[in-house]
Parts: C-alpha cells; sequence; structure tokens
C-alpha cells in the first residue's frame, strides 16, 4: 500500500491496523493498514463488492448486530488511543462518537423534532431547555433549520428525499460525533439535493472527520481531502485525493479511475 506523506503532518482521528473482517467463513477485509485524518474527508473508492460498506460499517461495530461476524486487529481512535473494537469497549458508546449516515435517507416514523432528540434521550438526556438547544444545534449544522423550525412536530417521513437525508446528518450530528460514516449518502438523491449534501460535508469537515463511500469519482474528487482505493477486500492506494487522482501509482488504482474496470 502506498502511504501519503503530507508536508505538514495533519494529527489522526483513526487509524485501522492490521485489520481484518469476516462474516463468518468468509474473509471480507484483508490486513487493513490505514490512517484517518482528523477533520478531514477521507473518501472509500472502489468495485462493488470489494468491502467498502464492511470497512465502514467496521468504525461504528455495526457488525456486531449480526452473530457470526468477526474482527480482528484494531481500529485505534484517538486522541484517546481507545481501540474501537475491543469487547471492552461498549459499542452504544461508540456509536455516540461514531455517527453513520445511510445510502437510503432512513428517518424513524416520528417528528422532525423526535428524530433528532433520539441520541440524546438515549443518552439520558431529558431537560427540555437543553434538548430544545441541541435540536435546533443540530438542525442548523445539518443546513436544515430554516427549512422546519416552524414544523418541528410534523411527521419526519413527510419531508423531501433530500430534506430527510439531511435530517438523518442533523439525527448523527445531535450527539456530538468525532467521526461522521457517510455511506454513498447522496446516491438516492437528485442534483441539487446532491450538491446541497455534499456543500454540507464541507461545511462539516470544520468540526468532525468524515469517511465516506461513494461510487461516484468525481463526488470523491469534489468532498474528499485522502482517498483509499479498495480492491477484493484488499486497501491498495491512500493518498491525498490530488495524488491519487493525478497520479496514482498502482495500476489497479488507475485503470479503476481512469474507467478502464469496475
Ligand atoms: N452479510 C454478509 N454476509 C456475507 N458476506 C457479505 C455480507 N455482506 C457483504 N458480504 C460480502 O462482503 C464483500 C464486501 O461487501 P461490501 O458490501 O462491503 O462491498 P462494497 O464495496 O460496499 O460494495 P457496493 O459498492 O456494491 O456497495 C462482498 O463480497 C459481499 O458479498
Amino acid at each position: 500500500m502506498n502511504q501519503a506523506s503530507p508536508s505538514t503532518p495533519v494529527p489522526l482521528k483513526a487509524e485501522a491496523r492490521n485489520f481484518n473482517f469476516f462474516y463468518g467463513d468468509v474473509q471480507a477485509l484483508k490486513n487493513i493498514n490505514m490512517p484517518i485524518h482528523d477533520k478531514k474527508v477521507t473518501a472509500l473508492i472502489g468495485p462493488s463488492g470489494c468491502g467498502k460498506s464492511t470497512y465502514l460499517r467496521s468504525f461504528n461495530r455495526m457488525h456486531d448486530l449480526y452473530p457470526g461476524n468477526r474482527y480482528e486487529g484494531e481500529i485505534r481512535f484517538y486522541p484517546d488511543n481507545t481501540n474501537l473494537l475491543s469487547p471492552e469497549v461498549d459499542p452504544i458508546e461508540v456509536r455516540m462518537r461514531v455517527g453513520m449516515v445511510f445510502q437510503k435517507p432512513n428517518p424513524f416514523p416520528k417528528s422532525i423534532y423526535e428524530n433528532v432528540a433520539y441520541g440524546l434521550r438515549v443518552r439520558g438526556e431529558k431537560n427540555r431547555r437543553d434538548l430544545d438547544e441541541k435540536v435546533e444545534q443540530a438542525l442548523r449544522g445539518a443546513a436544515i433549520w430554516d427549512e422546519v423550525k416552524d414544523r418541528l412536530q410534523d411527521l419526519a417521513t413527510n419531508l423531501s428525499g433530500g430534506q430527510q437525508q439531511r435530517l438523518c446528518i442533523a439525527r448523527a450530528l445531535a450527539t456530538d460525533p468525532e467521526l461522521l460514516l457517510f455511506d454513498e449518502p447522496t446516491s438516492a438523491l437528485d442534483p441539487i439535493a446532491t450538491g446541497a449534501i455534499e456543500e454540507l460535508v464541507h461545511e462539516l469537515k470544520q468540526r468532525v472527520t468524515i469517511l465516506i463511500v461513494t461510487h461516484n469519482m468525481q463526488q470523491a474528487a469534489r468532498v474528499s481531502d485522502y482517498t483509499a482505493y479498495m480492491y477484493l477486500g484488499e486497501m491498495i492506494e491512500f493518498g491525498k485525493t490530488d495524488d491519487i487522482f493525478i497520479k496514482p501509482q498502482d495500476k489497479r488504482t488507475e485503470d479503476y479511475i481512469t474507467g478502464r474496470m469496475g
């Protein structure tokens, strides 16, 4: 794997070390070593089935929900240097620190307000004034406050697709996560809603580190600072996005980004 060597070192938010993942007997990820730079956007690209979603979901221990799944190695989280995969680390705690936004907007069939307040309530917050304040902050952070502030009690599922996705981002932001995972967040959206999400990703990186899976090469080039190319469960190449797109070191990366493969 080719490692990025930025001129000014960027602090790390997380780091996969000798990381393997198994669905039962099937090994989906093979010896992944990769840094995630703090308050930067890192894009995961690669052909269908190469393991992007599997890798992304490891960061918030989503695989714990299904029996037979197994992690090996470590995902270190900084600055506290916690191994997110350690059995001693509570996955609920991990999910407070590592939020997730899915491919299809998936608001709960509840009000706009309750969708955003959900994680805060799980965390035991009861004070109405604090909840109101945090819900507003999260909705502002996801650039949807102005559109919903007068109808917070309306059903979230009545919003447009693009609004629902920004609401899901607000829901993820409400618990003040340090890392946000985006799994193809715009693939179900039209170009305008896609543009709004990309702009939001750009703004969010001032306060949170972002890891995003995308099939769209232009999107990876537009939104990310770093790009990782995966193939058949392996991390083939990682580097600054400009380097990966302009002068990839590995022939397999070059073939993929020039459209000769995948
Ligand atoms: N629940 C599962 N049980 C067994 N194998 C699985 C499971 N989910 C995914 N896989 C396998 O793991 C590999 C990686 O899948 P993954 O969904 O992570 O790839 P991906 O790169 O995200 O693909 P896509 O771009 O199509 O979403 C594939 O071979 C897939 O068939």
